[in-house]
C-alpha cells in the first residue's frame, strides 16, 4: 500500500441477503485529494463508506483508514464525516448543539467557533437550529464533522435537498476544505458537482466501481470543431494532417480530433489552402456522458434533483 494512502479498499464488499450493496470494491484516496464517489441512488456509496468507518462491518475484503482498519478510534479522531445527518437539538442554538457534541467528543469547546466560522455560521451561532435553513442545517453538519479539525473529511451527498444557492454555498466550502489541506471524500449523485470539486473519481454503478480518474481522463480529450468552406477542400486538407487523429463530418461543421497543441497548425493549415475559418472550438466532454457511456444508466434517468446534470 502506498503511503500516501489515506484510505485503501481491497475486494470490500457487503451483502445484505440475496443484495450484493457493495461488490468487490478497489480503492485509493491519496493524502490532500478531494475524491470524488460517484453514482447513482442505490450504487452502494453510503454502504462503502460506512464500511470504510466501521459503521457496517463488510462481508468480506479489507480497508484500511489512515493507516488503521475502519473504527479504529485514533483514525476516528482523525476523521470527520456527514454520513447521516447529525441529530441536533431544535430548540438549542447552533453554537450550543455544537458545544454539547464537542464535550462528547472529549473535543476542546475553542473548537467550536472556527467550525462555525469555517462553514460560515458565525453570525448565526446564537440562533435556534430549528429557524434554520435547510443549507444551514446542512451546514451545521458539517461544522459537527470539523470540530475535531479533521485530517480527513468524508461527506455522503451534503448537497441533497438544498436549493442552488445553498448547493453553491456547500460546494464553495468543500472546496474549501480541500485547500486547506485535508483529504475530502465527497459522496455524490451529481455530476457537476463532483467535476466542480473533485480532482478524482470513482464511478460506481450496482456496487462495481466502473472506472477511477482524474475528471480530465474521465473526459478524455476535447474534440475540435471546426466551421469551414468549402467543406470539401477543409476534409480533404484536415485528413492529410498527420497529427489528426480522426475527422468526421457532423451536420453544419467537422469534429476533428486533435491534440490541443496542434489547434493553431490546424487554423494554419486550412488558412493556407484557401478555406474560410467561421468557427472554431473545443468541445469538451461532460462527465455526465462518460458515466452514461460507462454504466446502465440511461441519459433520461431522473430523480428529484434541482440540477439537470445527474445521474
Ligand atoms: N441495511 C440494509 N439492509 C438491506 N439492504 C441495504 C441496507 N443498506 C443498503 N442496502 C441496499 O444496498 C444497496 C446500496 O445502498 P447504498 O445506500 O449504499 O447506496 P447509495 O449509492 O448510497 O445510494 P443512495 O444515494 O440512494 O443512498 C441498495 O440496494 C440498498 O437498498
Amino acid at each position: 500500500m502506498s503511503t500516501d494512502a489515506v484510505i485503501s479498499a481491497e475486494a470490500l464488499t457487503k451483502r445484505y441477503g440475496s443484495v450484493v450493496a457493495v461488490d468487490g470494491v478497489d480503492l485509493t484516496v491519496r493524502r490532500g485529494e478531494a475524491f470524488g464517489f460517484l453514482g447513482p441512488n442505490g450504487a452502494g456509496k453510503t454502504t462503502t463508506l460506512r464500511m470504510l468507518l466501521g459503521l457496517v462491518r463488510p462481508s468480506s475484503g479489507r480497508a484500511s483508514i489512515l493507516g488503521r482498519p475502519p473504527g479504529d478510534p485514533d483514525a476516528l479522531r482523525r476523521t470527520g464525516s456527514l454520513i447521516e445527518g447529525p441529530g441536533f437539538y431544535p430548540y438549542l442554538s447552533g453554537r450550543t448543539n455544537l458545544e454539547l457534541m464537542a464535550r462528547y467528543a472529549a473535543v476542546p469547546a475553542s473548537r467550536v467557533m472556527p467550525a462555525l466560522e469555517a462553514v460560515d455560521l458565525a453570525g448565526r451561532a446564537g440562533d435556534r437550529f430549528g429557524s434554520y435553513s435547510l443549507g444551514m442545517k446542512q451546514r451545521l453538519g458539517v461544522a459537527a464533522a470539523l470540530l475535531k479539525d479533521p485530517e480527513l473529511v468524508i461527506l455522503d451527498e451534503p448537497t441533497n435537498g438544498l436549493d442552488p444557492q445553498g448547493m453553491r454555498d456547500m460546494r464553495a466550502l468543500i472546496a474549501d476544505l480541500g485547500d486547506q489541506g485535508r483529504t475530502v471524500i465527497l459522496s455524490s449523485h451529481l455530476m457537476q458537482e463532483v467535476q466542480a470539486v473533485c480532482q478524482r473519481v470513482a464511478v460506481i454503478d450496482h456496487g462495481h466501481i466502473v472506472t477511477v480518474g482524474t475528471v480530465e481522463e474521465l473526459r478524455g480529450q476535447p474534440d475540435l470543431e471546426v466551421r469551414a468552406t468549402p467543406s470539401d477542400t477543409a476534409l480533404a486538407t484536415l485528413r492529410a494532417l498527420s497529427y489528426v487523429e480522426s475527422v468526421r463530418p457532423d451536420g453544419g461543421h467537422l469534429v476533428v480530433t486533435v491534440p490541443t497543441r496542434h489547434t493553431a497548425d490546424v487554423t494554419r493549415e486550412l488558412v493556407a489552402a484557401g478555406v474560410a475559418v467561421t468557427g472554431l472550438r473545443r468541445t469538451e466532454r461532460q462527465l455526465e456522458d462518460v458515466f452514461f457511456d460507462l454504466t446502465s444508466q440511461s441519459g433520461s434517468a431522473s430523480d428529484a434533483t434541482q440540477e439537470p446534470s445527474h445521474v
